[in-house]
């Protein structure tokens, strides 16, 4: 069963893209959007984002039986506390944020009892951003994670069936799990991407034009993730801190074991280890597994 009415937080990448797969989808929903700059509400509306785009968030929610918070984790809190007596008794809240224990933190003491709380967290994205981003095949065959935390089954039913109508295949997680796993296969990923973009620009006697003409397919890729939203990124390392931590201090020891390697000529270590990985990700290709779509399980909770 789909939701009658659905009120999106924040029009930009993710939520526009929720937007155009619902209407591909054809769920015939009655889709409110709220964006905190009047500017983005104009675009939504010129763009013919959602059936209504409302000057405030109180407005977007009334009535909805799904209400999505689509900004940086940073801000669902405040959101939440804005949203929360306007809420429908019986809807269902979502979110799509990057990090799951602190939006759970910030958001979940503001929703009153009779309101489902169900976090979600689609695995797909580019580097853009904004409510002219989305588009409807963002999330096929991408994973969303759902994070119930203590929500009523058939609320979390509901909402898996939601993301499938979506394109999306749905996984179940626990919150600390979630975010160890985004840590490892998402945010930190971007992170170095960024720091290698920076290495780059530092090195002056390599100009923006030999960066872009010589570079290879893994630096294009670093440069592209490097270019996304440096809010949102913000606010992910900010909110994820210890698993963020705790994978790049294993990270960081790993580099200097390579970089030792290097450095007294140990060809064998360098051999081995890049070995290994490879039979990692031919590990996954044999599997049959999406090249992009990381084996969750393999992630383990107490490695
Ligand atoms: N971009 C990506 O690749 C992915 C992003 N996410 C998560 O989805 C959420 C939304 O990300 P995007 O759609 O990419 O962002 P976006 O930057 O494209 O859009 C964010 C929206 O939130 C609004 N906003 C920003 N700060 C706000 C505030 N303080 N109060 C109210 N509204 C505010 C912006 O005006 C905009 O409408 C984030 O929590 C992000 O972690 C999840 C998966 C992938
Ligand atoms: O663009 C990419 O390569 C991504 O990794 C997309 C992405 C970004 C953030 C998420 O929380 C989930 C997926």
């Amino acid at each position: 069963m789909t939701y009658p009415r659905v009120a999106l937080i924040g029009l930009g990448l993710i939520a526009s893209s929720m937007f155009w797969a619902m209407r591909r989808a054809g769920m015939d929903s009655h889709v409110t959007g709220y964006a905190r700059s009047a500017s983005t509400r104009d675009t939504a509306r010129r763009i013919g984002l959602c059936d209504t785009i409302c000057d405030s968030a109180e407005a977007a929610v009334r009535d909805a039986d799904l209400v999505v918070l689509a900004v940086p984790v940073g801000a669902m809190g405040a959101i939440a506390a804005t949203i929360a007596p306007h809420l429908k008794p019986g809807c269902t809240v979502t979110d799509v944020g990057s990090v799951k224990a602190s939006v759970i933190e910030a958001v979940a003491p503001h929703l009153p009892n009779g309101v489902n709380f169900v976090p979600a967290h689609p695995m797909a994205g580019t580097e853009h951003s904004g409510p002219e981003s989305g588009f409807a095949s963002l999330f096929d065959n991408r994973w969303c994670l759902i994070v119930p935390e203590g929500a009523p089954e058939q609320a979390t039913a509901q909402l898996e069936s939601y993301w499938q109508a979506l394109g999306a295949s749905t996984e179940r997680m626990e919150v600390a799990h979630h975010d160890l796993v985004c840590a490892v296969v998402s945010h930190v990923p971007h992170l170095i991407a960024y720091t290698m973009v920076g290495v780059a620009d530092d090195l002056r006697r390599v100009s923006d034009q030999e960066v872009i003409k010589f570079s290879a397919a893994g630096f294009r890729d670093f440069t592209r993730i490097a270019a996304s939203d440096p809010t949102m990124w913000r606010d992910v390392f900010l909110t994820n801190k210890d698993a963020a931590l705790e994978i790049l201090g294993r990270f960081t020891e790993e580099l200097f074991a390579l970089q030792r390697a290097i450095r007294t000529g140990d060809g064998d270590t360098l051999f081995d280890y890049f070995t290994h990985t490879r039979s990692i990700r031919r590990g996954i290709l044999r599997a049959g597994q999406d090249t992009d779509a990381p084996d969750f399980g393999r992630i383990r909770k107490d490695g």
